[in-house]
This record gives C-alpha cells, sequence and structure tokens, in this order.
C-alpha cells in the first residue's frame, strides 16, 4: 500500500530533512511512526499526502508511482486519503455535522448521501447526536473525533494521523487509538506519526523510528 523506495527529502534551505529511506507498509495494517521531534515524521507523511514531493527516490501508494501524479490530479489523488492533524483544523463557525460534510460536499455528493454518510461516519467516532452542536461546545477529545470523522466520511483506503493524541489525556488518547484500530481492522490502513512512546508500548502494531530523517529501527511486535 505505502511504499518508500531510497526516498530523501531536502527542503528549499538545504536541510535534509528524509534521508534515504525504505519500507513498506501492505494494505489493512496499523503502524506507528516515531522518533524525536524533527526527526521528519511529518515530512514523511507529507510525502505520501502529495502535500510535499521527494527530492531524491519514490513514493508508492497503492502500486501508483506519486512522480507521475501531477499537480492537477493531487486533489482526486488525497480523495483516497484520510488525513488528521493534532490540531484537528475543524471551522467553528460551522456545526459539527457541516465540518464532517465538507469533504462530501466538495466532492459533490448529492445531499441525501451527505446525510447518510456523515451519520454513519458520526456513528463509527461514537459522536452520533452532536451533529446540530459546534466543535467550540466539545471536549478535545470529542473535537478530535469529530476530525477523525471527517478525515473517514469518504471511507478512504488510507488514513494517515500526525500526533493526533498530543493534546489529549492517556485515557482519551487510548480511545482515539481504539478507532483507528477499529478502522484497520475493516481494512483501511492506518499509519500513526506520535511520540508518545507509554501509548506506542501498549499497542501491539509495527513500529517505524526515524533519527535525523533515517529509518534506525522497523519492529513489528508481530513477527
Ligand atoms: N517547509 C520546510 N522548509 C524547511 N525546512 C523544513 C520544512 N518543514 C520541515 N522542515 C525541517 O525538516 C525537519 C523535519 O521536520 P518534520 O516536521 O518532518 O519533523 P517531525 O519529526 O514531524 O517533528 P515534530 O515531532 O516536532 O513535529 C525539521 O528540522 C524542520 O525544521
Amino acid at each position: 500500500m505505502i511504499r518508500f523506495t531510497a526516498t530523501s527529502k531536502r527542503y528549499p534551505g538545504g536541510y535534509e530533512a528524509l534521508s534515504n529511506v525504505n519500507f513498506y507498509i501492505p494494505a489493512g495494517q496499523m503502524a506507528f511512526l516515531t522518533g524525536h521531534s524533527g526527526a521528519g515524521k511529518s515530512t514523511l507523511l507529507k510525502l505520501i499526502a502529495l502535500l510535499e514531493r521527494p527530492s531524491r527516490g519514490q513514493v508508492f501508494i497503492n502500486n501508483q508511482n506519486l512522480a507521475r501524479i501531477s499537480r492537477r490530479r493531487i486533489p482526486y489523488f488525497r480523495r483516497n486519503i484520510g488525513i488528521i492533524f493534532q490540531d484537528h483544523q475543524l471551522l467553528f463557525d460551522r456545526t459539527v455535522f457541516d465540518n464532517v460534510a465538507l469533504p462530501l460536499i466538495i466532492a459533490g455528493q448529492p445531499r441525501g448521501e451527505v446525510d447518510r454518510r456523515v451519520r454513519a461516519a458520526l456513528d463509527k467516532v461514537g459522536l452520533l447526536g452532536k451533529e446540530k452542536a459546534y466543535p467550540i461546545t466539545l471536549s478535545g477529545g470529542e473535537q478530535q473525533r469529530v476530525g477523525i470523522a471527517r478525515a473517514v466520511v469518504n471511507k478512504p483506503p488510507l488514513l494517515l494521523a500526525d500526533e493526533p493524541t498530543g493534546n489529549l489525556d492517556p485515557t482519551l488518547s487510548t480511545e482515539i487509538m481504539r478507532i483507528f484500530e477499529d478502522f484497520s481492522q475493516v481494512g483501511v490502513t492506518v499509519l500513526v506519526a506520535s511520540h508518545d512512546l507509554a501509548l506506542i508500548s501498549s499497542l501491539p502494531y509495527r513500529r517505524l523510528t526515524l533519527e535525523q530523517g533515517r529509518l534506525s529501527t522497523d519492529s513489528d511486535p508481530a513477527e
């Protein structure tokens, strides 16, 4: 599903954020990406979402070489990826329903389909009944779950999360991880960048560790 082959990323200032990274994550796997601050975790996720391009090497998603995707086709490619950020980037002047509906409305889905899918997504994250609420009235954990519902409302086969539990206490963090596990169990590939080692160590998933842009370890407790 995700393949990096000798992938490097040098930013315009000359800083090499990723150096010769190689790994493969099969479809349906859940994995963590960890490493110190500045190790290159966000950069790696950005290369997958085509928010940045590698300076050397390749990134393949579903056997598709991302170098072959033109700028014009990037929005269509991104519909295959749900992205969750630490600061969930919700619209505070819109209801929960409207926040989650946004990707479907942009994709031109008919109203009935939007209603049905938004409710299904809110149900998956345990927020049915909060459709009319405004994000400001929700707790941090609930806001993060709205962000997850919005990321999955298109049913993307791939979910990327960048520090999704950064602002949450351990109990809420565990709840968020459980939601990701549920998606992975129905075949969604999930890659979570996090430096919460206590949380990661408590879960039986593969762990890719970056150290100054290099993949220093790749360990899978299942093997
Ligand atoms: N657009 C950019 N231009 C120049 N340098 C950048 C850019 N984005 C990131 N960097 C640099 O690349 C390095 C890796 O950054 P990245 O955000 O990928 O790390 P990270 O592991 O996600 O860190 P954190 O855990 O602090 O978010 C950092 O030194 C950062 O300053």
